[in-house]
């Protein structure tokens, strides 16, 4: 799997995040989700066991790319995920080394913070994305927009796929695409309906806009 693959399309790829029962990932996949994230981070909300994320992430169909997000993990915490699911890609959302042994053989997506420009150039060769999202205590999963003027020019920085993040929701996921033109969407809290339970109709909403818009790029 590599979300390059996916980069020439004219879609909007469409990643839903802090996905925490099988139920939640069967209607994400069957309403049109490209990528589902399960978060590895323990103080989240959306936090799940590796037992409990087998149980779903093993039935999912082989199209849909399934995507472990963590934050400063250890590479024990690593190598326990790899061993026990099928990951197609890490989502770094913490503060990690772009230099370290493991992220060298491993599909990446790393996640960023504005200000975004001067923090691409350590880890553009090894990325398959940059996910854009707010600046946020609890890491992820913030519910809060971030100026998407940040997030202009910075093709002409990497030609890595920007994956277009935070606080994104069926109110502002037209205005946002049109304004960023992102490869990508990431979202979480805005198609909840209560931290870790998503719910089918903004779901639904959220990617049903999605698909109505085309990439310029
Ligand atoms: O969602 C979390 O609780 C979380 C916690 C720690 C690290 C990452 C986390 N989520 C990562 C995501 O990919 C979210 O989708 C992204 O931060 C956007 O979240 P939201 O603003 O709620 O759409």
């Amino acid at each position: 799997m590599s979300v390059s693959s996916f980069a020439d399309s004219s879609k909007v790829w469409i990643k839903i995040c802090g996905i925490t029962s099988l139920e939640d990932a069967l209607m994400a996949v069957e309403l049109g989700a490209d990528a589902l994230g399960f978060v590895f981070y323990p103080k989240s909300p959306r936090y799940l066991t590796v037992a409990s994320a087998a149980k779903v992430m093993l039935r999912l169909p082989p199209r849909i790319v399934k995507v472990a997000v963590v934050v400063n993990p250890s590479r024990e915490q690593i190598e326990t995920l790899e061993k026990e699911l099928p990951i197609d890609l890490w989502q770094l959302h913490g503060e990690e080394d772009s230099k370290a042994d493991c992220w060298q053989s491993r599909n990446i997506i790393k996640a960023l913070r504005p200000p975004f420009e001067r923090k691409l150039e350590p880890w553009k060769e090894i990325v398959h994305a940059f996910l854009l999202d707010s600046k946020s205590e609890q890491w992820g999963g913030s519910g809060i927009p971030f100026d998407w003027k940040e997030a202009a020019g910075l093709r002409r920085h990497s030609q890595k796929p920007f994956i277009l993040a935070g606080g994104l929701n069926p109110e502002n996921i037209q205005k946002a695409l049109l304004e960023v033109d992102p490869f990508g969407v990431d979202v979480s809290s805005g198609v909840e309906s209560y931290p870790g339970k998503k719910d089918k109709k903004k779901l639904s909403e959220f990617i049903e806009k999605c698909k109505k818009e085309r990439r310029f790029r």
